[in-house]
């Protein structure tokens, strides 16, 4: 089948004070129609910039590109036909009522009344807006505004959906709320996902493609499961009374047994006992193997753990950064930022 989206190095350059910043270079990926995948990468990376090329509202330095079958840089309104696009900003206007905006926005669309009429109502309804229809975007909640913006990108009735972080800003149960929705969406219209994100879990959860992009590129492109498996490992704890140098053995033995990438153990004092951590494959059969082998040897574990990976330590390795780390200082810098401004009197906060 032909992919529905299609790059060959794709580049974006942006000259900024005399200096050429290289947002995205040498994007090359295929997509196929009605998958789902998670664009990662920190903070910089090129995600949006990548996003908006195939949006058609950058044009590309060089490379090509083409969604749905048509060349973003010389048919982009053949594109946009055909598209959704989600960006990071609240796409709704503030003072208009949600259920009039979906409509001006299918007469922007070129639908004609009853269709727009149509499909309004029946996005309402599956965004679960019927409550809010009638109040304007500047008074709902976080989550209510981004299924409003939802419902707007859907109006065309697309067959590619392009969300750019949908969910940041969210509070857990409003993201598991629209999660729920736009995987609905999903069931109900067989639709193309592709968005950025800078909640791992959603990926890990959701996605069946994650591609990482660091720097402009792309540096891991697979399913989560396998990432995990291939850049991270499962990690054991145990803690051995006893001979520290034979425990320490058997750990590696056994890490090496499971074919991990790097199976040397650290082992570390812990009072009278000694911690020891290692990286294996498949954690779950070796540990209670590890338990009988140390028990048989004299060494008496005293606690044994087992932490499967996270795509956050996918990222640590792949980026030597710390997605959530980033996240958090930068809602923790938001939230600074928000206690200091002034809010104008009167001003909504
Ligand atoms: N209009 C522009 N002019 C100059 N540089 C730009 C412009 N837009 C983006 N950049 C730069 O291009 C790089 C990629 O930016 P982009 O917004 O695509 O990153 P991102 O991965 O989406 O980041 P975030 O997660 O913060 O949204 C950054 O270094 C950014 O500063």
């Amino acid at each position: 089948m032909t992919p529905i989206i299609r790059t060959e190095g794709l580049r974006k350059e942006f000259s900024s004070k005399g200096q050429t910043v290289v947002a995205v270079e040498n994007l090359t990926m295929d997509i196929a129609a009605g998958s789902l995948t998670a664009f990662l990468g920190p903070n910089g990376a090129g995600k949006s910039t990548s996003l908006r090329m195939l949006t058609t509202l950058l044009e590309p330095t060089s490379g090509t590109a083409s969604v749905c079958g048509f060349d973003v840089a010389r048919q982009p309104a053949e594109v946009r036909a055909r598209i959704g696009y989600i960006g990071q900003k609240n796409g709704a206007g503030h003072y208009q009522r949600i259920r009039d905006e979906l409509l001006s926005q299918g007469a922007m669309y070129g639908l004609g009344r009853t269709e727009a009429r149509r499909r309004t109502e029946e996005l309402i309804d599956l965004l679960d807006l019927g409550e809010v229809a009638n109040r304007n975007t500047i008074t709902l909640s976080g989550g209510q505004r981004r299924r409003a913006d939802i419902a707007l990108g859907l109006i065309p009735a697309p067959s590619l959906l392009f969300l750019d972080e949908p969910t940041t800003g969210l509070d857990p149960q409003s993201r598991a709320n629209l999660w729920e929705h736009i995987l609905n969406l999903r069931k109900q219209h067989g639709m193309t996902l592709f968005l950025t994100t800078h909640y791992l879990d959603e990926a890990d959860q959701f996605a069946e493609r994650v591609m990482v992009v660091d720097h402009g590129k792309v540096i891991a492109d697979d399913t989560a499961a396998r990432l995990k498996a291939t850049l991270a490992g499962d990690r054991i704890t145990v803690t051995v009374d006893g001979d520290a140098v034979t425990a320490t053995d058997i750990v590696r033995r056994l890490a090496v047994d499971s074919g991990a990438a790097n199976p040397e153990p650290t082992a570390t004092p812990d009072g009278e006992a000694t911690r020891i951590v290692v990286a294996v494959n498949g954690g779950e059969h070796v540990l209670p193997r590890l338990i009988r082998e140390l028990d048989a040897a004299g060494s008496e574990v005293r606690t044994a753990d087992l932490d499967q990976p996270t795509l956050d330590d996918v990222f640590l390795t792949l980026t030597g950064r710390s997605l959530r780390e980033e996240n958090q200082a930068a809602e923790d810098s938001e939230a600074g930022a928000e206690s200091a401004a002034p809010s104008p009197a009167g001003a909504p906060r």
